[in-house]
């Protein structure tokens, strides 16, 4: 039986994880359908975090690492829903470092006028989130969904790209619900590299954030970047903590 790439739990099948060293796998949803986590979050998210009580903004959702986008467009569904009737509009931006899958996701959405889907590489360039948000006349993000994407961002370019990346989350989003692998799925990540006869992942020996990683996650966040731990939706049956984040 095959497994997951990231934590090698048991799934039906799955991609030549050697060639998604980003995570950028083509078929993650077969394995990892959005149905995991959506199961744990409420549909009510949106109106407990205030969406509807402002008369001035859209509320803008940030799907960072959104893969092919299927979890993107169906979060957007879930929590969109409950909206009976939405008195402001909801607008989802997904964005991946990845082209193909990024195509993909334009290609099964276009329905959706309020989802767009951008090839972008948070760890090399920002400008154009602050291009979108100047679009939509906001500030910052209502909610950030950074899900599935910190053991890639920390494993290819290390600790303080991964700190940056949660400082510079934190720093344009008012919510941020964020999902750590666990560090098991880093020594999987990396055991599967060296079985495919690749090169280690080039910050693995020398990371220092290990261990716990989600409570690391948190410490930053709370201590250096202005956010606290508001709710956790509990654990995915990857073992892997749904937390939210509030900017305090
Ligand atoms: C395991 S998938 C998770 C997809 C989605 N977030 C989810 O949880 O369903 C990780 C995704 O993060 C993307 N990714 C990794 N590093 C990235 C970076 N620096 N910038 C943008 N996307 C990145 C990968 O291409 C991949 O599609």
């Amino acid at each position: 039986m095959a497994t997951c790439p990231t934590c090698s739990k048991s799934v039906d099948e799955v991609e030549d994880p050697g060639a998604a060293p980003y995570g950028n796998f083509i078929n993650y949803y077969t394995f990892n359908p959005p149905e995991n986590r959506l199961s744990l979050i409420p549909a009510t998210l949106l109106r407990d975090l205030g969406h509807n009580d402002s008369r001035e903004e859209d509320t803008l959702i940030l799907d960072v690492g959104c893969n092919s986008g299927e979890l993107s467009v169906a979060f957007y569904k879930h929590v969109v829903s409950d909206l009976t009737p939405p008195r402001r509009k909801v607008h989802l931006l997904g964005f991946d470092l990845d082209e193909k899958l990024i195509r993909r996701a334009q290609q099964t959405s276009p329905e959706h006028s309020n989802i767009t889907f951008m090839h972008l590489d948070i760890t090399q360039d920002t400008k154009q989130l602050q291009d979108y948000l100047r679009q939509h006349c906001c500030t910052h993000f209502h909610l950030c969904l950074c899900l599935a994407v910190t053991v890639w961002v920390h494993l290819n370019h290390g600790d303080s790209a991964l700190l940056q990346l949660l400082s510079h989350l934190a720093s344009i989003s008012k919510h941020l619900l964020l999902e750590a692998q666990p560090w098991k799925c880093y020594r999987s990540a990396a055991r599967r590299l060296r079985k495919l006869g690749r090169s280690d992942f080039d910050h693995f020996k020398t990371l220092k954030i290990q261990g716990d990683v989600a409570i690391h996650l948190k410490e930053h966040l709370e201590k250096h970047c202005g956010m606290q731990l508001i709710q956790s939706f509990g654990s995915t049956s990857w073992d892997r903590q749904l937390l939210l984040f509030r900017r305090t």
